[in-house]
């Protein structure tokens, strides 16, 4: 480039001086162009077909991609996300509808980069909404209500159960209970967002193309932009009707306890960049909220939802496990329970719903022994992590007892602290700064729904229906196919 100013300097006002930067491109281009087209035709047992993806490849552009390195080691992720957190606590610029929407200017937790604003988002949820009394304790009311629903629903069902839509009806229901408080959302209202948020959970991984190059993506997917937009306009129609009644409901009752997410959200002040002081805070905006609002009914339904249905589908492959797990829950009426837990913790090893967590790096480092340059990603696979067969004895196989006294993985913690590299055999919810804050919340939602269902009734197989553990990776990893039962209704729930 440097060569071509110099020659075109003594050619001012000449037409070569204007094409020929431009003659040079578009040889460099076709050269480009040749070059990966023969690459693609080696590799290639016929023609390409030619698609707008395969013609930007030819181009050397692939869209919403960034060099990325892999890690499957579970001591490299942890010493990578938890001991060197400084250089490991960002997601990847770009990602999430919000962000790409508003081109970074609204975040939500998971795309915020690291930094003051991210510790105001993220302490309000773990501190706030998910404090053990002033949230947890709280939606227990929700939970019953959304369990006595479930097994209503259930229990009304023909012969072949849609277990994945029950569910998801009721978990959905608890979580936007949960969100916006009692008296604020009824019924149907619930219906429509639950049928909108899976209908954007679905679309969401084809956003990716805009995470790179947006300007080029939008112009090449423009349907999937008006999808995104459409998508985002539906959520802001339903939302922010209800953060406004959330409001009001707060100013009439002259009530100012705690008593929802969006509660913690209107209370909520995060640091203001713009403000010429560096102190100053600001409240959040209604495009904030309502990405926020998004994220929590999309994170704890859609991984709770996943988890229930791979746990429920293997309780019906293994009657004795599931014989096993309700004579536990019947007899501690109420105490802990041991196998339940390890039942839990199996299902969160061998189908964690989110296989893999990234970061984003902010200069060049080394990660075990690769070094990664600046601006590139590095992506640690919680699935593989799990599965690994240098740590597990049959890792395909589903055995709770592995988790029980004496079993191979006793004493296996989730949260993972800097001390705990030796003993890191899983990490379904992530390591580091960024590990996920829902995970009490979780835990508690799937061995209570769980318990309650075995307690509920009896999990067949439905005759003709195999089940099939087939994964689907979209957003979060799913039963390919959903999971159909055929269940037998046992004591009425307490
Ligand atoms: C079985 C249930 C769940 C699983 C397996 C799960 C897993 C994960 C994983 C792997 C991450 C990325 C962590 C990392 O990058 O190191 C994450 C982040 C996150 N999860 Fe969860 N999650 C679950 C439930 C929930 C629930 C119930 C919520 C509630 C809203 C939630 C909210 C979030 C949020 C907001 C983040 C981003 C955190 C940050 O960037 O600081 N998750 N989760």
């Amino acid at each position: 480039m440097k060569r071509m100013s110099t020659q075109s300097s003594n050619m001012q006002g000449s037409i070569l001086h204007v094409t020929s930067p431009l003659v040079l491109s578009i040889a460099t281009l076709s050269i480009a162009v040749l070059c990966n087209l023969v690459r693609h035709l080696i590799n290639a047992s016929t023609w390409p077909s030619i698609t707008k993806e395969s013609f930007l490849r030819l181009l050397g552009i692939r869209l919403g991609d960034i060099p990325t390195t892999v890690i499957l080691d579970s001591a490299v992720a942890v010493d990578a996300l938890v001991r060197r957190a400084d250089d490991f606590s960002d997601r990847p610029p770009g990602g999430g509808a919000t962000a790409i929407i508003s081109n970074g200017k609204l975040q939500i937790i998971t795309t915020v980069p690291y930094g003051p604003h991210w510790v105001a988002l993220r302490r309000n949820l773990s501190s706030e909404a998910f404090h053990p009394v002033r949230g947890l304790a709280r939606a227990a009311p929700h939970r019953a209500r959304a369990l006595a629903g479930l097994v209503d629903d259930i229990a009304t069902r023909s012969a072949a159960v849609p277990v994945r839509e029950c569910l998801y009806a009721a978990l959905f229901a608890l979580n936007a209970a949960t969100c916006f408080g009692d008296g604020v959302v009824d019924g149907e209202r619930v219906e429509a967002m639950r049928a909108a948020q899976q209908e954007f959970f679905r679309l969401l991984p084809s956003f990716s193309v805009f995470a790179t190059f947006r300007k080029v993506a939008r112009l090449l997917y423009r349907d999937r932009w008006k999808q995104l937009v459409h998508c985002r306009r539906r959520q802001e129609e339903m939302y922010l009707p209800l953060i406004r009644a959330c409001q009001e409901r707060r100013s009439t009752a002259r009530c100012t306890t705690t008593v929802s997410y969006v509660d913690t959200l209107l209370d909520l002040e995060v640091p203001d960049e713009e403000a010429t002081n560096p102190q100053g805070r600001r409240k959040l905006s209604d495009g904030e909220m309502v990405g926020l609002v998004s994220e929590y009914l999309g994170a704890s339904t859609g991984t709770v939802l996943a988890l229930l249905e791979w746990t429920l589908a293997n309780l019906v492959l293994r009657p004795d496990i599931q014989r096993r797990l309700r004579g536990e829950v019947e007899a501690a009426a109420g105490e802990a329970c041991a196998y339940l837990r390890a039942v839990v913790m199996e299902s969160l090893r061998r189908h964690p719903p989110i296989p893999s967590v990234q970061r984003h790096m902010r200069r060049d480092v080394v990660v075990g022994s690769t070094p990664v340059t600046r601006g590139t990603l590095v992506n640690f696979s919680l699935e593989e992590i799990g599965r690994d067969d240098k740590i597990w004895t049959s890792p395909e196989e589903f055995i709770p007892d592995r988790f029980m006294p004496g079993g191979e993985g006793e004493g296996v913690r989730l949260t993972i602290g800097s001390k705990e590299a030796a003993k890191v055999m899983m990490m379904p919810f992530g390591a580091g700064r960024r590990i996920c804050p829902g995970m009490g919340y979780a835990i508690l939602h799937i061995e209570f729904f769980l318990a309650n269902l075995v307690t509920a009734f009896e999990w067949h197989q439905v005759k003709g229906q195999a089940v099939d553990l087939k994964p689907h990776h979209g957003f979060f990893t799913t039963m390919s196919n959903p999971l159909h039962a055929r269940v037998v209704r046992r004591a009425p729930v307490s």
